[in-house]
């Protein structure tokens, strides 16, 4: 815990890289994984069962936040951390990928975004500096530059286009988010699958000199083969002694591989989202529960895993209580999933301060069984 936001790298082991990004509100142990609370709640979980699974910083959206139940009322309450009761860092995302995927009736114009709410049908527009103050009235510790994250397949024309759209933005970011100590404001490298592309974006981001540097515009639809093919080119495009953020990653072999790629932090609705339809991450594999064939099984999900879905259920009662739709099943395994992507951030973790990750990346790729265990 620091006055000030700074990144402290403490070692590598080829690509891959272990160290502290250090916060007023906490330290942030890398590489690390942002458990997603949308609409300031990691849904299903209460903020000390997602402390208690080790995450350090969760992350939230200002899309959601706008329109429900606005930046301005989360402000007079006291702030997003005091009003979701999370005292660790966030991260917030600066809406933009948000306005795209989630909402109706979109314009997008040099100035920003036009877009209806997904909720209420009401209109509203998003400019780079509209975003930052959102992002400052919610008291973030980790602000996302407003970016546009074009939809893949899209022509060279269309990628190199918005992403000279996002650098403008990016300035313009800059320009409004000011002099804050303490809080950081994180660039956004955009370019499609285009080498040179996100190299361009990479210099204009570095030009206007950030905090922190994201890997957008993947994890929309273009494969892991693909996605791997950029970072083995993107990370080293941005600053080393920044922290390196790959936004909306993903399965645990996601995560692995672009950790291995360089890759310090990410964050995805996976664990969560998937806990709630009955899917289970272990280190075998996928299990889910709602099979009849777990139906009478005693053992617990994962005989390993120390969580309290596995310390003190079987496969039997996880199975009746989806089956059932009764509310701890999302819970249960809710935490399940959020704890096992903690444990698997925390194994690269030791294993790339150990000068261990290939070893541990092959024990990991071990066994895990393709298809439901
Ligand atoms: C699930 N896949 C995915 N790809 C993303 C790209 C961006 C991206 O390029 N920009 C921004 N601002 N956010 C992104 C997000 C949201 C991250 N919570 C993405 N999610």
């Amino acid at each position: 815990m620091t006055a000030t936001f700074s990144f402290d790298l403490k070692a590598t082991d080829g690509k891959a890289r272990t160290g502290v990004i250090n916060t007023p509100r906490g330290d942030i142990r890398t590489p690390a994984f942002m458990p997603v609370g949308t609409a300031a709640t990691v849904k299903a979980m209460m903020p000390e069962s997602v402390a208690a699974t080790g995450a350090d910083i969760l992350l939230g959206n200002t899309y959601h936040l706008m329109l429900r139940p606005t930046a301005e009322r989360i402000d007079r309450l006291g702030g997003l951390h005091q009003f979701m009761n999370w005292d660790k860092p966030i991260l917030t995302d600066s809406g933009g990928f948000q306005v795209m995927s989630l909402s109706d009736l979109r314009k997008l114009t040099e100035e920003g975004v036009t877009f209806k709410s997904h909720i209420d049908g009401s209109r509203h527009h998003l400019t780079p500096e509209r975003s930052m103050e959102i992002q400052k009235l919610l008291g973030s510790d980790i602000v996302m530059c407003f970016d546009e994250c074009p939809a893949l397949p899209a022509d060279r024309k269309r990628i190199q286009e918005s992403m000279e759209l996002s650098m403008r933005w990016a300035q313009r970011s800059r320009d409004a988010f000011g002099d804050r100590p303490g809080h950081a404001l994180f660039g956004i490298q955009q370019g499609g699958l285009e080498e040179d592309l996100r190299g361009r974006s990479a210099e204009a981001l570095r030009a206007i000199e950030f905090d922190g540097y994201a890997v957008g515009g993947l994890a929309v639809g273009e494969g892991q083969e693909a996605m791997f093919k950029v970072l083995d080119f993107a990370p080293d495009q941005l600053p080393v002694d920044k922290p390196r953020y790959l936004m909306g990653v993903g399965k645990p072999d996601d995560i692995v591989g672009a950790v291995k790629r360089g890759i310090d932090m990410m964050d995805c609705v996976l664990p969560s989202r998937s806990g709630r339809t009955g899917q289970a991450f272990t280190r075998r594999g996928v299990v889910n529960i709602k099979n009849a064939r777990h139906a009478d099984d005693p053992r617990p999900l994962d005989a390993e895993c120390t969580c309290p879905a596995c310390s003190n259920y079987s496969r039997a009662y996880l199975h009746h209580v989806f089956r059932a739709q009764e509310m701890i099943s999302g819970m249960l395994l809710t935490w399940h999933n959020l704890h096992y992507f903690q444990e698997i951030m925390a194994g690269m973790r030791t294993a790339i301060a150990a000068g261990a990750f290939a070893d541990w990346e092959a024990d990991f790729h071990a066994g895990r069984a393709k298809g439901d265990i």
